[in-house]
């Protein structure tokens, strides 16, 4: 059980609740764990005063009762001085994938990265901002083992030292689980709702491919050094665990095979003109997908590729590495993926090789969760690189083949394939990064994004939503299969015909989804994203979905879509959605919202707001403005403002695994609306 936090702890954890930084996520967390010390040490207190009333001697022994005070109220913690080795047992993982373990004296909170429940780690303090709830510290081993790492090696030659993944040292079962309390705790401490209001979290959804799944990496580097010559090299890669400064990575085993090939060609390319640069830089790799029928039984067979004479032709299974994992092949035949996947599972050590990478894809691409769709399994795997220099991997299906290829130019056009739908967008667009899970989310979306009939007593607008259809929504994780038709009519509310689009990027769900609705209208404010939206709806021959380029505020400015007959996707950046957007949303009362976020802690910040609702602002001179649930930015002009008439109850929620291995995870929630 967790210890109520004192007024002035809230009132301290909600001013700095904003935008689910690590900084307010540790400062929850800490709270929550110096909470349950406390609340440990008064119980412990209280049976140790029934026993001394009972003549129980050992109850001398109870711990300083100075610490069972709230943290605040004990003296000003002094962290040890830099560079102080300390020896700690790790009791929790927090939300930003780092371990939690108490001070020697209980009354702190020591941040180790790279540590799970169950270690025993050695640690030690680095000079950083004092903190009255944490510090940070640098990882240096393991002592003892948690029983969690147990059978788990880590894919990655970088992990601890790159600060991109934060669980490698976990199973994928583990990492899922803990993704489910992510969510839990998000809504927990940033929703600002009353617990009742939050239903159970539903089980992570898992990614069939957990190594070799990011379709885009963004390695950087640091500008040239006073005095570089032409043998001055830069580190290129991302930032080192704990340091300003940047790790040099020759391969990221969490990215595509094809990026993983590009990789060392971009590195060259920055090599060649480094001593030249005024400043550091990112570098853009992003995949892009080219499909093609199989035509022939030669093809399938994957010979044409060695035909080609601008090509040079490489067998995937030809190397030491693909022995090593357990694939066999002969020189100049095409890698049959169907290898020994208990000997490349147990030889996973490090990924760090195309080769490796390729072959543990191959073995590791069933379904992880339940509602999981599987990877598709090649046929085949061939890598190519052409005279000009770039590289392509094709995989051939049974029907299909895919060629992949990167390019490194943010302004190309990069082609990516959800189920039936094909996406274009531009490099440097905003896509979603983990292709091999697109089609299991977007089923679950399509499913789940209109009311189930027996669950529709939230479009009667006497009617509230209850715990009831929560647990429903739970207990029925996978609907029925996907319908082509708007929603059965209801007795008493018309079916829900429209889809409105926020941040809709370039069409993903306003695509995927428009055979369910009459009409879509998406809006995004990237121009570039808006235009490959229309593109795309074009590509896909769909005629009911029209796109405008705009802050998304401004989609409720002149809707043409009936409320009771709207749904909403809404889809922001990391940072959520404005107060103005949420507050005409439940002006405008579209029937049903599906938020998917990328950052879990302003999605319950802004589902916390759309649950509380937000208040009539009544006329100035003399009316208060107050917005109650705590939601009262108020921005110009609001004496004119339309009063909010609605508010939501959350259906559902849970996570989406979209990022393995890393502290991540995508949020899709789907809430009713409700009369304010
Ligand atoms: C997480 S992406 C989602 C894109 C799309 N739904 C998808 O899944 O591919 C967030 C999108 O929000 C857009 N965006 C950011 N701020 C915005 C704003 N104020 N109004 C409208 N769109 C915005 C970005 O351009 C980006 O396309």
């Amino acid at each position: 059980m967790t210890a109520v936090p004192s007024k002035r702890q809230k009132l301290a954890a909600q001013k700095l609740l904003s935008e689910g930084t690590p900084t307010e996520v540790l400062t929850f967390e800490a709270l929550s764990l110096l909470g349950q010390r406390q609340e440990h040490q008064h119980q412990h207190q209280h049976e140790a005063d029934t026993d001394v009333t009972n003549g129980d001697r050992s109850a001398e022994q109870t711990p300083n009762p100075q610490s069972t005070q709230p943290p605040e109220e004990q003296s000003q913690y002094t962290p040890p001085p830099p560079q102080t080795e300390l020896e700690l047992e790790i009791e929790q993982l927090s939300s930003t994938g780092d371990g939690l373990a108490y001070s020697a004296d209980k009354n702190h909170v020591y941040v180790v990265p790279f540590s799970i429940p169950g270690d025993r780690v050695l640690a030690k303090t680095f000079p950083q901002k004092p903190n009255p709830l944490f510090t940070h510290l640098d990882f240096i081993q393991v002592l003892r083992p948690s029983a969690q790492r147990e059978g788990v090696t880590p894919g990655c030659k970088y992990f601890t030292v790159c600060s991109g993944c934060q669980l490698q040292m976990m199973s994928y079962e583990d990492q899922l689980r803990h993704k489910k309390t992510i969510v839990e705790k998000a809504f927990k401490y940033f929703s600002n709702l009353d617990p009742s209001r939050i239903p159970p979290v539903g089980e992570t959804v898992g990614s069939p491919l957990q190594y070799g799944y990011r379709t885009k990496l963004t390695p950087h580097y640091d500008k040239p050094p006073k005095g570089a010559d032409d043998k001055t090299l830069p580190a290129i890669g991302f930032g080192m665990k704990g340091t300003r400064r940047v790790l040099d990575i020759e391969q990221c085993p969490i990215g595509t095979p094809i990026l993983n090939e590009g990789f060392p060609i971009e590195r060259k390319k920055v090599y060649q003109t480094f001593r030249k640069r005024k400043a550091g830089a990112t570098i853009l790799l992003r995949e892009s997908t080219s499909r093609k029928p199989i035509q022939s039984d030669t093809e399938k067979n994957g010979s044409e590729a060695t035909r080609n004479d601008d090509t040079m032709a490489q067998n995937i299974g030809d190397s030491a590495a693909n022995r090593d994992a357990g694939l066999t092949s002969k020189p100049d035949q095409t890698v049959q993926t169907e290898p020994n996947s208990e000997s490349v599972a147990s030889k996973n050590e490090d990924l760090n090789s195309v080769s490796r990478l390729e072959a543990y894809i191959a073995s590791h691409n069933s379904a992880p969760s339940p509602l999981t769709l599987p990877a598709p399994k090649p046929l085949s795997v061939r890598r190519r690189r052409r005279s000009s220099g770039s590289p392509e991997i094709i995989y051939t299906y049974d029907t299909y083949k895919d060629i992949k290829t990167y390019t490194s130019t943010g302004t190309d056009w990069t082609t990516e394939h959800v189920g039936e739908f094909v996406f274009e967008s531009r490099a440097n667009s905003f896509f979603q990064n983990n292709n091999s899970i697109l089609l299991s989310f977007i089923r679950y979306v399509r499913e789940n994004c209109l009311p189930r009939e027996e669950d529709d007593t939230t479009s009667n607008d006497n009617n509230n939503s209850n715990s009831n259809d929560t647990e429903t929504a739970n207990k029925n994780p996978t609907i029925t299969s996907p319908t082509t038709s708007p929603s059965t009519p209801s007795t008493k509310t018309p079916p829900i015909k429209y889809l409105l689009d926020a941040y809709c990027g370039s069409g993903l769900f306003a695509v995927c989804l428009s055979p369910l609705f009459s009409s879509v209208l998406g809006i995004d404010i990237d121009v570039q994203g808006v235009e490959a939206a229309r593109h795309n709806a074009t590509a896909n021959a769909i005629p009911n979905a029209g796109f405008i380029a705009a802050d998304a505020e401004y989609i409720f400015a002149d809707v043409p879509f009936p409320p009771d007959q709207t749904a909403v996707v809404i889809d922001p950046p990391r940072k959520g959605a404005s107060v103005d957007f949420l507050r005409q949303l439940c002006v405008f009362g579209a029937r049903r919202v599906v938020y998917v976020s990328c950052n879990v802690h302003t999605q319950a910040r802004d589902v916390g707001m759309l649950v509380s609702g937000f208040d009539e602002v009544k006329p100035q001179g003399g009316g208060d403005e107050k917005q109650p649930g705590g939601h009262g930015k108020i921005l110009g002009g609001a004496t004119a403002r339309p009063r909010p008439q609605w508010r939501y109850e959350i259906e559902s929620l849970r996570g989406f695994d979209f990022f393995p291995q890393t502290g991540h995870v995508e949020g899709v929630c789907f809430l009713n609306r409700v009369p304010n």
